[in-house]
């Protein structure tokens, strides 16, 4: 019985199995070996294939007959055209996409490739090359025989055409599943690279908006998250809050940290805005076509260009001017009065309004249609009300901008602190900060800013005398203003308890202890 007839089609059958059952290109290509040389009566197969750049075939994986974890070694073989001498029958294979067979002799040829690959095995006296091709034909590899026998008749049976196929087949297969593998793996690389590029953005962002919006408090502190992510976004964004809590600033804020900064952050004040002015103001004119005027006028729309319309006040629009800017955010487009063409808008619209502008809509004072367009994107601004703790920031932040613009250095006694953290501010931070201008507007370099500074130029809305019952306990002034002392100290050292113990002139031992008492 010759070795074809000893061909067992049941151990082809299970290594057929196990080939396609492999889910990794490595695995596909030990398996192929150990097929192509079962089926060619080989000792040793190679495989190469070619790479990305279709210019040279890679040494990719290989099988030796009675060695389990045998790995040949690694090899790049460049593809020459025009032939050579000696031949490569790599490189023939390669070209002519024809078996090639060296069953009589491999005298001729150039056979470096196959003999650096196998370093340390012995050299079969038989060789064969076995082109690879992918389902469309294209030229995929080579598998390369090494036997100790003639070659020949093995290769000239059906089966081993279909082997051959079943082969190029799986590892084109795993190819292309391991080039996505590869692509969604530097997709998801890239992807986490983006997410942490924009968190880190945004977490510099927040660090520079608390500069301009300033506050400790956590309701300040998701606000200003807030404004950081939607200075990253164009569409129309509403801010709702009572008067002076800081409307406009956020809106200047979200611009001035937004890509289009360098652009124009138009103010429009809607109380001025009546139905007859709405449309000539934002939209413009032609010459002409308002009686009376006799020049065209661009319209505060061309003016803020790719910048911010801010919108101030819309809960003081009249119907009409209501249903124009509804018109305006569902088309993105408007007319200037006296012109045939639409022009498209451009600008960022933000808008303002008082907090009930819910109920207003529900009552019918304001348009739905408008608020549910607006609504989608809202941001609440917090009260100061709502943020105490953010007091003795914005006076801090007040007095720091009169030593730099004024060179005056004024400090805040305890108890005009504490005078200011349990007072009601009916203007918000409107009224805070111009009560400490006020304040502070006689006061000499050094001094010490206390109660009686703030009670003579707010008579009216003060308690008779800060330290009164009622007023706040004088332990509560105290560990109020001594927990806003500390953290600032905290925050001027980075978090150093060391040096901030030696701002505050207190052993560091102690600063611990405070830390611990008010969770800092
Ligand atoms: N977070 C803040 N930190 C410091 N100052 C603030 C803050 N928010 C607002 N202010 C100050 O309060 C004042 C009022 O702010 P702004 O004009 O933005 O309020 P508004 O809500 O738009 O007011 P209105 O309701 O009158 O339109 C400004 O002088 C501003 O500097």
């Amino acid at each position: 019985m010759n070795m074809i007839d000893q061909f067992n089609m049941r151990d082809h059958f299970v290594s057929l199995c196990n080939l396609v059952n492999q889910t990794r290109l490595d695995g596909v290509l030990v398996q192929s070996g150990e097929l192509i040389a079962n089926m060619t009566g080989g000792r040793i197969a190679l495989i190469y294939l070619l790479d990305a750049t279709g210019r040279n075939l890679v040494l990719s994986g290989g099988y030796a007959h009675g060695f389990s974890t045998w790995a040949p070694g690694s090899l790049v073989h460049p593809l020459q055209g025009g032939g050579g001498s000696p031949v490569c029958p790599l490189t023939q294979v390669a070209f002519t996409g024809k078996t090639l067979c060296l069953d009589n002799g491999m005298a001729g040829y150039d056979i470096s490739p196959v003999t650096k690959a196998i370093d340390g095995l012995s050299l079969p006296t038989h060789m064969a090359v076995l082109p690879l091709a992918r389902a469309n034909a294209d030229f995929l590899g080579v598998a390369v025989v090494l036997a100790d026998g003639a070659i020949a008749p093995w290769l000239d049976r059906s089966v081993t055409r279909q082997i051959l196929r079943a082969v190029s087949s799986s590892i084109e297969t795993r190819q292309v599943v391991a080039g996505q593998e590869n692509e969604k793996a530097m997709l998801e690389k890239s992807l986490a690279r983006a997410e942490g590029d924009r968190m880190s953005l945004r977490r510099r962002v927040t660090g520079r908006l608390s500069k301009r919006l300033i506050g400790r408090s956590r309701p300040m502190q998701i606000l200003r998250e807030k404004v950081a992510h939607l200075a990253g976004k164009t569409g129309p964004v509403m801010i709702l809050g009572d008067d002076g809590v800081g409307k406009e600033k956020v809106a200047r804020a979200m611009h001035e940290h937004s890509i289009q900064s360098s652009a124009p952050f138009v103010y429009v004040n809607c109380a001025s805005l009546s139905a007859d002015i709405f449309a000539p103001e934002l939209f413009g004119h032609k010459r002409g076509a308002i009686k009376g005027v006799a020049s065209a006028r661009k319209g505060l729309l061309r003016k803020a260009g790719n910048g911010v319309l801010y919108l101030d006040g819309i809960d003081r629009l009249c119907g009409p001017s209501q249903e124009m800017l509804l018109r305006l955010l569902e088309t993105r487009q408007y007319r200037p009065l006296g012109s045939e063409r639409d022009m498209e808008l451009s600008a960022r619209i933000i808008v303002s309004a008082r907090s009930d502008l819910s109920v207003r809509a529900q009552e019918g004072a304001f348009l739905p249609g408008l608020y549910y367009r607006l609504r989608e994107t809202t941001v609440t601004v917090p009260s100061l009300g709502e943020c105490r703790e953010d007091i003795g920031d914005i006076v801090h932040a007040v007095l720091a901008g009169i030593e730099r613009e004024e060179k005056r250095h004024l400090k805040l006694h305890p108890t005009a602190f504490a005078f200011l953290s349990q007072r009601p501010f009916a203007g918000d931070r409107r009224e805070l900060e111009g009560l400490t201008r006020l304040a502070a507007s006689d006061a000499e370099d050094g001094t010490m800013l206390t109660v009686a500074h703030f009670q003579a130029v707010d008579a009216a809305a003060m308690p008779e005398n800060a330290s009164s019952p009622g007023v706040l306990p004088l332990p509560e002034a105290m560990a109020m203003f001594e927990q806003d002392l500390i953290t600032r100290a905290l925050a001027q050292t980075d978090g150093n308890r060391t040096t901030a113990a030696q701002m505050l002139g207190v052993p560091k031992r102690t600063l611990a202890d405070k830390c611990k008492k008010y969770g800092l």
